[in-house]
């Protein structure tokens, strides 16, 4: 995807958000450090344009190590820390750029619970390369890719990375 497709994208994404919870209220967006806070940050003043508001935004940091005795190979932990808003009783909107395994988002899930008991909890994923391991399912989709075990999605983002695109590249060995 060019930065032109990731604007549109975007756009498409902010609209969706706004229909199905019926203007923007009571949401808060919870960016997934670290791609998914640029995400957040972006469909808030989209949102925000639309609706002529200001959004929410706050930010989960979550870290993965290496955990050598899992089949799985990586396991993701949370690192405590503030969100930013206080959660209680909001609609969020979790936000990341890629939702493959699953196993970032179970884990976002349990550091979210950790800081307030939200009204209700939406995913928005910018990349879903399928693959699953976990029954997680994003309810705002940018675009869905058929990918093999052997390929990665790179999301490539200006706040993060001075470029702006997202592509399927080779895994390296
Ligand atoms: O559904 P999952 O299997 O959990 O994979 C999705 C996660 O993987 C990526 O993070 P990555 O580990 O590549 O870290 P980085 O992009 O922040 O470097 C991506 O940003 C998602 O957070
Ligand atoms: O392909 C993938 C899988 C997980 N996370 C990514 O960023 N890309």
């Amino acid at each position: 995807m060019s930065a032109s497709e990731i604007e549109r994208t975007l756009v498409r994404l902010a609209h969706e958000i706004v229909e199905k919870n019926n203007g923007a209220a009571n949401l808060g967006l919870v960016g997934i450090k670290r791609r998914g806070v640029p995400l957040a940050e972006r469909l808030a003043k989209l949102i925000g344009a639309i609706e002529k508001t200001t959004v929410d935004t706050g930010v989960l940091d979550i870290s993965f190590y290496r955990d050598d005795l899992s089949t799985s190979g990586t396991r993701p932990t949370v690192t405590p820390g503030a969100i930013g808003f206080d959660v209680n009783d909001r609609d969020i909107i979790l936000m990341d750029d890629v939702l493959y395994t699953g196993r970032t988002i179970r884990a976002a899930l349990d550091a979210l619970f950790d800081h307030g008991r939200p009204r209700s909890v939406q995913l928005l994923v910018l990349i879903d390369r399928g693959w699953r391991e976990l029954p997680i399912e994003a309810q705002f989709i940018g675009r869905k890719v058929q990918t093999t075990d052997r390929e990665i999605i790179e999301v490539k983002f200006n706040e993060v990375d001075q470029q702006e695109q997202v592509l399927l590249v080779e895994r390296v060995d």
